[in-house]
């Protein structure tokens, strides 16, 4: 076993068994009131560099991802797409994907249940090949998160769909296999049920029409790589995207955007720390609502130049904030404001309206002396002085980057458990903390 299947073993093994205790996991060890300065580097996104992974299962041929982030999360997906018998061959930061000889029923439960986006594939292999089986996604720390609108969307475009013993099995009969093209409203604006529908509408016959669409970037970005691969797509980025299917897609070398999310939690660890510093590159347009959230705190964002942002801190107050599908603000990036409203002066209300169980960070948090109540899905946030290092333990990958930014600013040492939620996530983030200057260290059990 090479010691990269070992990482993700002993990984899998950790989200599947929660009673590990914190001294036998590694830990990560957090200095306080750290002073941050220079410039960090932002990685490929990770939700967009998973959709692309299953997107390359459109065509035949080598397909080449460029800015592929080092996550855990992408190599889970890529032991997925090797279950299926897609050829992958990674040299650093590049994935050449070759999925010609495939078979799209050997999804395993085994990564299916620890990863959302690898549902993601059903969208791909039902368009090409007019059958697919993979096992249900499952829920999570932070909701149950089915895949009705995924389902819904595949059958008006055609598809049976039987789901049993936790397996979706998937079959088009007729017409050559394809799928129909269908005009689809999704009942929520769901980022996985818009790239699934996408995917397989791009193989369909006919026209598809998504309304109530999901309008996040990566969104987009799944919808320029496959025009370039030959599709048919417009309107990707509003509420309407329209795909006209096309017999045949074509391997294409395509690079991942920045990751918006990494970004935003650089953004915050300046301004937690009250730190100037600076990222590239970026998509400041993609960053939007946070940026316009940390103005109202207090601090300044400036763009340098093309795709490079400096955050400028100043005192921070206050403000309430509530998460949206995009452009609203992100669900991905409340737990780590939570962390800085919790040090910002007067009262903030935080209200969590895209998953149904997303704060529980809100009790380590409190572990470190943030003063916050919740209520349904609503978090009362009292702004204290300072916080303090803790032993703390993350529930889900943003929240474990919460902890560590509080731990930044906290007085004294921060030891954060439930480190396999991070790695899903942020790519090399000690790293490139410790080159802004943090102090933090990793301590692996004995
Ligand atoms: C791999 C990936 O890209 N993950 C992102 C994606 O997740 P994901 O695509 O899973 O998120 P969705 O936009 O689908 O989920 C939003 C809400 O819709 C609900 N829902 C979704 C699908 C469905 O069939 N039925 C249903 O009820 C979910 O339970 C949730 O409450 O978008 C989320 C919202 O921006 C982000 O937090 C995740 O980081
Ligand atoms: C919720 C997230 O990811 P996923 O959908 O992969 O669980 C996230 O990136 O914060």
């Amino acid at each position: 076993m090479s010691l990269e299947d070992k990482a993700i073993n002993l990984s899998l093994k950790l989200t599947q068994t929660p009673l590990v205790s914190a001294e036998d996991q590694p830990r990560l060890k957090i200095v306080g009131k750290a002073s941050l300065q220079g410039e960090v580097k932002i990685s490929g996104a990770k939700n967009s560099a998973l959709v692309l992974m299953a997107g390359s299962l459109l065509c035949e041929g080598d397909s080449q991802l460029h800015n592929v982030p080092d996550l855990v999360d992408i190599k889970r997906m890529s032991e997925l797409l090797k279950a299926l018998g897609v050829k992958i061959v990674k040299k650093d930061n590049i994935f050449e994907i070759n999925a010609t000889d495939i078979d799209p029923t050997k999804a395993p439960y085994d990564i299916v249940s620890q990863l959302r986006a690898s549902f993601f594939i059903i969208g791909p292999l039902l368009s090409r090949f007019g059958v697919v089986r993979i096992p249900l996604p499952g829920g999570c720390a932070i909701g149950a998160r089915p895949v009705d609108l995924h389902v819904r969307g595949l059958q008006a475009m055609g598809a049976n769909v039987r789901i049993e013993s936790g397996i979706v099995h998937a079959n088009v009969v007729g017409r050559n296999r394809r799928l129909q093209g269908a005009n689809i409203f999704l009942d929520y604006p769901s980022v996985g049920a818009t790239e699934t529908i996408m995917m397989a509408a791009t193989l369909a016959e006919g026209e598809t029409k998504i309304e109530n669409a999901a309008q996040e970037p990566e969104v987009v970005d799944l919808a320029n790589f496959c025009c370039q691969m030959g599709a048919k797509i417009s309107g990707a980025g509003t509420n309407t995207i329209i795909i006209s299917g096309v017999k045949n897609l074509y391997p294409v070398k395509y690079s991942v955007i920045p990751d918006r999310i990494e970004a935003g939690t650089f953004l915050v660890a300046g301004a937690i720390t009250r730190s100037e510093i600076s990222l590239y590159p970026v998509i400041a347009e993609h960053l939007a609502p946070v940026i316009a959230k940390l103005q109202d705190i207090g601090c300044q964002v400036i763009a340098e130049e093309a795709e490079r942002l400096r955050i400028i801190p100043g005192q921070l107050k206050a403000t309430d904030l509530e998460t949206l599908p995009y452009p609203g603000f992100p669900t991905d990036m409340q737990a780590q404001f939570m962390a800085l409203l919790s040090i910002s002066e007067g009262n903030s209300v935080v209200s969590e309206t895209v998953f149904e169980n997303r704060l529980r960070h809100v009790a380590e948090l409190s572990r470190m002396g943030a003063d916050i109540r919740v209520k349904s899905n609503h978090a009362l946030i009292r702004g204290v002085p300072f916080l303090s290092g803790a032993p703390v333990m993350a529930s889900d990958l943003r929240a474990s980057a919460a902890l560590v930014l509080a731990g930044l600013a906290a007085e004294g040492t921060t030891i954060v458990s439930g480190l396999h939620h991070l790695d899903r996530g942020y790519d090399n983030i000690e790293g490139k903390l410790r080159q802004l200057g943090a102090t933090l260290e990793r301590i692996n059990p004995t």
